[in-house]
């Protein structure tokens, strides 16, 4: 039996395995209303073995979006297809998980394959954006945001509670907080992004301040039985990764006091010179380090592509789910090659029985 399919429970839900795919926008939303591309995308990945399933970044609000295209959860239209897609999610044999966002200074961008850059000014399909401070991201992405008031600030966590609580009556049973990648809430935390000088900025409290409160909002809706956690970037690689790295691990700390179930742990994307070391599961080491010192299960991605390196995640201890994203991508079925590489018994039925029956039966190998 290998590590990475052992079951994982948190609170009320037992995931099967430790494989999970990861929020991955899919950029075909109209309005932020999941369409056929979402239906047929979510059942398929969750039919190929993994345990859990999250919903790509779906935004609180129409200007939380990142582009045109993508999903929202801040009107009953949005949810009732959600809804949909919890149900499939889980008919198939995962557990649903849906992450909910705001873009920040990122929004209002092109689709990745059409530019992936801000919209012109002038183009009727973009709209303003909203930021900690008046700091555009820079090179593909210029706009300059304004900077949120603190009625802004009240009213788009107002925007998170709605949307958890969509989410939560559209079915889903794990709740991701965008904490991540250099939208709204990483950009109240990065120092290369607030510059605020009020109570929302300054010092590790000040720009901890919106992604505490944000937090406790959103658990204050959120079932306690069921998991709530965040993606979080925890390090830049902008020179100064100590220094994040410790505030990260506290803010962490902090999180899990307050009831964070599992840190998704990622990158802070907060600035364009960032030097990311790329490569074959690049994050476990840091991932270990949050795990150990914050105290709390982890899960993290980027470049576990492979069988040996997603075990070895699970196996030392680095993480407690391999979020695989662009291998399931390549192949929906991967956990299915995962189980019969590291040599589960009977590896045909991490897929649903009507595929398991005939890969089983008639086994030529
Ligand atoms: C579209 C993204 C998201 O939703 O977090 C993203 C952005 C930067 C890196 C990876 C993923």
């Amino acid at each position: 039996m290998s590590a990475l399919f052992t079951p994982f429970t948190l609170k009320d839900v037992t995931l099967k395995n430790r494989i999970a795919v990861p929020p991955m926008c899919q950029y075909s939303a109209t309005d932020g209303v999941p369409n056929d591309w979402h239906h047929v995308h979510y059942t398929t990945l969750a039919r190929g073995g993994a345990s859990l399933v999250i919903v790509e970044a779906t935004a609180v609000s129409p200007e939380g979006r990142i582009t045109p295209g993508c999903l929202g959860v801040w009107n009953d239209e949005q949810a009732a297809e959600l809804a949909k897609i919890a149900k499939s999610i889980k008919a198939a044999g995962a557990v649903p998980g849906i992450q909910i966002g705001h873009a920040g200074r990122k929004a209002s961008a092109n689709l990745p394959w059409e530019g992936d850059d801000h919209i012109a000014e002038g183009d009727s399909r973009g709209w303003a954006t909203i930021a900690p401070s008046a700091v555009a991201f820079g090179k593909h992405l210029p706009k300059v945001p304004k900077e949120m008031t603190k009625a802004d600030i009240q009213r788009v966590m107002a925007d998170f509670v709605a949307a958890a609580k969509r989410a939560r009556d559209a079915g889903f049973e794990w709740l991701e907080l965008h904490f991540a990648h250099g939208y709204l809430a990483q950009s109240f935390f990065s120092v290369h992004s607030n510059t605020r000088t009020d109570e929302y900025g300054g010092d590790f409290a000040g720009r901890s301040r919106f992604l505490i409160e944000t937090f406790d909002a959103v658990n204050t809706v959120w079932p306690k039985n069921l998991p709530i956690t965040a993606r979080f970037g925890v390090i830049e690689y902008d020179g100064r990764d100590e220094e994040t790295l410790a505030e990260s691990i506290e803010l962490t700390r902090i999180l899990r006091e307050k009831g964070l179930d599992m840190l998704n742990v990622s990158v802070g994307f907060s600035t364009w010179e960032a030097q990311i070391p790329w490569g074959a599961g690049f994050l476990a080491p840091v991932s270990r380090r949050v795990r150990a010192e914050a105290g709390l299960p982890v899960a993290s991605s980027w470049g576990v592509a492979s069988a040996q390196i997603a075990e070895r995640c699970i196996s030392e201890e680095d993480m407690d789910l391999v979020m695989i994203g662009r291998a399931m991508l390549a192949n929906p079925h991967y956990p299915y090659a995962l189980a019969k590489e590291l040599g589960e018994d009977n590896p045909s039925w991490v897929l649903p029985a009507p595929y398991a029956h005939w890969l089983e039966r008639y086994s030529i190998s």
